[in-house]
């Protein structure tokens, strides 16, 4: 079964934020850009807003698409849609229990990301360099 996923990709000058995964999660225990499963039927920018302010409490006001990337694990097929996100009123936070940080763009390669993940965080890397 293919999951349609929305990822926001949160910047602020040159830092973003990113959650650790619980331990019960699928890709549990690695870092992601918050997001999280589109509704049936619901656009992928519509789920961006929704997902950001129920895992951040942040409102989304500027946001751009980046890149979709579909990613098989074997036990789930994603497609994840990433979204720069530029704009938002509100500190994000981790509404989940999540662990959360800012961290600098150039420093990404020292968190572990899902394999889904790596050719966005080499784009952010390449950017920033
Ligand atoms: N949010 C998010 N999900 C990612 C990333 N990379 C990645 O492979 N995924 C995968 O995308 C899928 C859906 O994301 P999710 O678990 O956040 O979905 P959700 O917020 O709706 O969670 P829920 O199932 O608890 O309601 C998971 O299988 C997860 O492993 C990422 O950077 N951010
Ligand atoms: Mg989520």
């Amino acid at each position: 079964m293919l999951v349609k996923v929305a990822v926001g990709i949160i910047l602020r000058d040159s830092a973003v934020f990113i959650a650790l995964r619980q331990s019960n999660q699928h890709q549990g225990n690695l870092w992601e850009f918050p997001g999280g499963k589109c509704e049936p039927s619901e656009p992928a920018d519509v789920a961006l807003v929704r997902e950001l302010k129920e895992e951040c409490g942040i409102m989304v006001t500027e946001y751009a698409y980046f890149k979709t990337i579909a990613h098989d694990y074997g036990d789930k097929q994603v497609e994840l849609c990433f979204y720069k996100v530029t704009g938002f009123d509100g500190d994000p936070v981790g509404k989940e229990g999540q662990e959360v940080r800012w961290v600098d763009i150039s420093d990404l390669a020292s968190y572990d990301f899902p394999d889904a993940n790596k050719v966005i965080v080499n784009d952010l890397l390449k950017a920033s360099s």
